[in-house]
């Protein structure tokens, strides 16, 4: 399964109607119905009061005002602002309502997408940008909030007011009715042909706000390097371009998005001036008050200045839309690693077997050709080869970060997709070349993954790890279990790390434990410390070494030589000696 989500790459796009974006929108609130109903039937009564006013005005002009009757203006005056309070009140409880609501989107949606990019495979991370992902999940789902909470009830009461007044104004009088309402068509139509490009525009911003988002991820979790080699200027002209990139597209957006503006404006007023010309001549001719042409204007003034707000409104949907759609892609894919039904009970030998297997990373030409190995229970096994001769891509089809493209592998001779994941991260264990902390204490992070010890106090765990023969590599740290330990920064060096992630692996006492260049930074006299510590494992662990010093596979049962995607088995150490010798570019 392709899991890029950059459009270039895809082959199908997903392009949503307007009306079935709409729709899917409102899906994500639907569980708040009441607070939406409610917040809905404030709106209607905020735009039912607002209608009253001009109706109301236009009977106090034409009653009591021409005949002079002031007491009935005081009257008339008191019920408006009676009116007006209500309608302030009906406002303020939609907006604290949908308030809410927008916040809930925002927090239910996050969740969604971190929880589908938490169960998504590796083939995924490897292939999208971590700073244009974070980009979706903080900056994407706040669109929605925006809409949500800001635009959506303001949207649907503008809708409801203007279908108020455009009633009112064709019940009024029908042929100036219609001739206000004219303009209005003509903005519908405007606003349905440029709708497609104003999205695209927005969704072309949300696209370069993700990849400035990416570039800074890049560098400054890069930035020893570029401090290294002195390229500073390399990441910020890639900065700059992004930003740049970013800024063109936020010009174009914001034109897009406020075209309407002017547009709508342009059209409201032709319309005051159709009322106020036809008006004047139906009072001329007597079928008009002049009582009801300020109403007529009012309400024109009704119908009009919700349109000329939707045109901002409209935007925001545009905005929502296109965030919705790039928080979409995410939430529809689905992990292509799925678990097999497979009632076949397990055998005992052996414990692990690659039958032909093949395997080319997504996008990628294959990596690895035909492969067929069978490590058995208790023996210790090397992979050694030259740089990208595909060492690690092997061990990682082994613990299942990938499944092969063709070929079978097999866990106990079961399909090792059968396993949950539970259970297979428990029987193999993996300390990878780059291994990766958690910020936190030694403790925290050698406990990762591991329910049994969770509630150990400090020293039931130094004692656990005393049995484990791992207490030489604790003492190495300062302050024991509660050393505190960064994912970013300094605070331990590579070799520390590798030492962590070896004890992580060892405590959660794996039957296959795979080490991928685990001692590639570390001292010769802790590297003998850990191949100890490997020997006293229990006698059924089967340890797989990944590993281009040569002392570190003296031990091996069998070693397998890796290169160039073909797996071989090259039979004891001396004969891999000799073969590596033959190739002296080969580290
Ligand atoms: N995530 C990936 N996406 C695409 N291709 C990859 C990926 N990881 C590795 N490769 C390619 O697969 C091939 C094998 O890489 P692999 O890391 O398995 O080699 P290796 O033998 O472990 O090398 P090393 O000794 O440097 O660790 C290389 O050509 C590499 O470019």
């Amino acid at each position: 399964m392709n899991y890029n989500l950059s459009k270039d790459s895809r082959q199908e796009t997903r392009e949503l109607s307007v009306y079935a974006a709409f729709k899917s929108l409102l899906k994500l609130i639907s569980h708040e119905r009441q607070k939406l109903i409610l917040a809905l039937l404030a709106t209607l009564a905020n735009s039912a009061l607002s209608l009253l006013g001009p109706l109301l005005a236009a009977y106090v002009i034409d009653t009591y005002i021409t005949r002079g009757e002031y007491s009935g203006v005081l009257l008339f005056s008191g019920i408006l602002l009676f009116i007006y309070i209500l309608a302030f009140f009906t406002n303020y409880l939609q907006m604290k309502l949908m308030g809410t609501v927008g916040q809930r989107a925002l927090f239910t949606l996050r969740n969604a997408v971190f929880h589908k990019l938490q169960h998504l495979p590796v083939a995924f991370f490897n292939q999208n940008k971590a700073g244009d992902l974070i980009s979706r999940v903080n900056n994407d789902t706040d669109k929605l909030n925006q809409f949500f909470s800001q635009a959506l009830m303001q949207f649907i009461g503008g809708i409801i007011t203007m279908t108020g007044a455009g009633i009112f104004l064709v019940s009024l009088n029908v042929k100036l009715g219609l001739a206000s309402l004219a303009p209005a068509l003509v903005i519908l139509v405007i606003t349905q042909v440029l709708s497609p490009w104003v999205k695209k525009k927005n969704a072309r911003n949300l696209q370069t706000v993700g990849a400035l988002s990416a570039e800074i991820q890049e560098s400054l979790s890069n930035f020893k390097v570029i401090v290294a080699f002195g390229r500073r200027d390399y990441f910020m002209n890639r900065f700059g371009t992004a930003n740049k990139n970013n800024y063109t597209t936020a010009k174009a957006m914001g034109i897009a998005n406020q075209i309407f503006v002017p547009l709508y404006t342009l059209f409201s007023a032709i319309a005051q001036l159709i009322v106020l010309c036809y008006g004047v001549y139906l009072i001329t001719t007597g079928v008009f008050t002049v009582g009801l042409l300020l109403s007529y204007l009012a309400y024109t003034n009704f119908f009009y200045s919700p349109l000329r707000q939707m045109a901002t409104l409209w935007a925001s949907f545009q905005t929502a839309m296109a965030g919705w759609e790039r928080i979409s892609e995410i939430l529809v894919l689905e992990n292509n690693m799925t678990t097999l039904e497979d009632q076949s009970q397990a055998s005992p030998a052996p414990l692990l077997e690659m039958k032909q297997v093949h395997f080319a990373y997504p996008e990628g030409k294959e990596i690895l050709h035909n492969i067929n190995i069978a490590l058995e229970k208790g023996k210790t096994y090397a992979l050694v080869g030259p740089t990208g001769g595909g060492k690690t891509t092997t061990a990682s089809l082994i613990a299942r970060l990938y499944d092969p493209v063709k070929g079978t592998v097999l866990l106990n001779g079961k399909d090792i997709r059968a396993y949950s994941a539970e259970d297979r991260t428990r029987m193999i264990g993996f300390i990878l070349q780059d291994p990766i902390l958690f910020t936190g204490t030694v403790r925290e992070n050698i406990l990762y993954g591991n329910d049994a010890y969770e509630n150990y106090t400090n020293e039931q765990l130094e004692e656990v790890i005393r049995g484990a023969n791992l207490e030489k590599l604790l003492a190495i740290f300062e302050q024991g279990l509660e050393t505190q330990v960064q994912s970013a920064g300094e605070s331990v060096s590579l070799g520390q790390k590798q030492l962590i992630a070896f004890m992580r692996a060892v405590l959660r006492k794996p039957a296959l434990l795979i080490l991928d260049e685990a001692t590639a930074n570390i001292d010769t006299v802790t590297e003998k410390l850990l191949g100890e510590i490997l020997e006293k494992l229990p006698a059924e662990t089967t340890r797989v070494i990944i590993a281009h010093r040569l002392n570190t596979i003296e031990n091996a049962d069998e070693i397998y030589f890796v290169n160039a995607g073909e797996v071989t088995n090259a039979g004891s150490f001396h004969h891999v000696v000799d073969k590596l010798q033959q190739r002296p570019h080969h580290n």
